[in-house]
């Protein structure tokens, strides 16, 4: 990839007996979208972490706008902008002094500052609220200011990990519209972890990452395709005389438990008025379901990412945060 602004190259990361991340090897073209989509203590926060120079890497390179991870420290925090998972505004301050902050942190210049300012806190609507402190703030407020000041020194690269988790779905999807609109007008890759699914679906390209190591990396389009093609499920009072003729007449191979079949097809909704014209008589109900990255990743790994212990997780998390305001 010859416009790599993010390259990575067998990146290891170790805690004592504990091999955290296995030597992911990757590259991200400047402007792209890229998303580690995995569960938890995959090892997605361990490389982002190393990518952001918080984490020694055991071994391996990395070079962010073409400067190294471990070696040039300065120039690559220069290059980033981060938004991670543990909130890190000042809560006694007021927004305004959280973004000024910020920009005397990274040396913007105060006429820039100010019209930066008011256009990032514009685009996350957050004008009216500028003076007032953050701990007065919502959750998802907090996180549309810390996504305002991850853009305001114009970064090369922005690291999001897991940048809406905890969040109401209303709230995620306005905050990817933020980036988006940015991202697209200023060119800035986007590095992000996830384990949502539809958020990992923002991203151009996937890698999809289980015990320290990738196991896929492609289009979110092109990972689906490896499940097969869409899922049909058919309820049946005949289950197994069904699966015989499904084979017969549309050489499909059917799983089955119970009275349900589980079929695999190219064009789901063009298979299901065929399917019942011929055997609608024994069919109960039949749902269509089109392939998700879920499946990819129950394909992959024979897990699924499963949003219930996904979402206990968070739970913890926000208890946690809260705990220690
Ligand atoms: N500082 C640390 N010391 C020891 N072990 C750690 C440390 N940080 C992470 N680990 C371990 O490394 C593994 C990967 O953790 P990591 O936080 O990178 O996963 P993750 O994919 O980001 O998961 P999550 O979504 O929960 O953040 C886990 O087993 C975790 O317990």
């Amino acid at each position: 990839m010859s416009d790599a602004v993010i390259q990575v190259e067998n990146l290891v990361r170790k805690f004592k007996d504990l091999t955290a991340v296995r030597g992911v090897s990757f590259q991200v073209a400047r402007g792209e979208v890229f998303g580690f989509l995995g569960p938890n203590g995959a090892g997605k926060s361990t490389t982002i972490k190393m990518l952001a120079t918080l984490l020694k890497p055991t071994a391996g390179r990395a070079l962010i706008n073409g400067y190294d991870v471990v070696r040039q420290q300065d120039r690559v925090r220069r290059s980033i902008g981060l938004v991670f998972q543990d909130p890190s505004l000042d809560e006694r301050l007021t927004a305004r002094e959280n973004l000024f902050f910020h920009a005397m942190l990274y040396n913007v210049e105060s006429r820039v500052f100010k019209r930066r300012m008011q256009e990032m806190v514009e685009m996350v609507e957050l004008t009216d609220r500028l003076n007032d402190p953050v701990k007065y703030f919502s959750g998802g407020m907090k996180r549309r200011l810390e996504i305002a000041r991850g853009f305001l020194h114009y970064p090369q690269v922005l690291f999001l990990d897991e940048p809406t988790v905890g969040l109401d779905p209303q709230t995620r999807s306005k905050i990817w519209e933020y980036i988006h609109a940015l991202r697209q007008r200023e060119n800035i890759t986007i590095f992000m972890t996830t384990h949502y699914m539809e958020e990992a679906e923002n991203c151009h390209r996937i890698a999809i990452i289980d015990h320290g190591e990738i196991v896929a990396m492609d289009t979110p389009a092109n990972l689906k395709k490896l499940v097969g093609g869409d899922i049909i499920t058919i309820l049946t009072t005949r289950a197994g005389e069904m699966a015989d003729r499904l084979a017969e007449r549309f050489g499909l191979r059917a799983a089955g438990q119970g009275n349900i079949l589980r079929v695999e097809v190219e064009q789901g909704e063009a298979f299901i008025p065929l399917l019942v014209r011929e055997m609608g008589e024994d069919i109960k109900s039949v749902t269509l379901h089109k392939p998700s990255l879920d499946d990819v990743f129950l394909k992959l790994t024979g897990r699924e990412i499963r949003e219930e212990s996904v979402s206990a997780v968070d739970r913890i998390r926000v208890f946690r945060r809260g705990r220690r305001r």
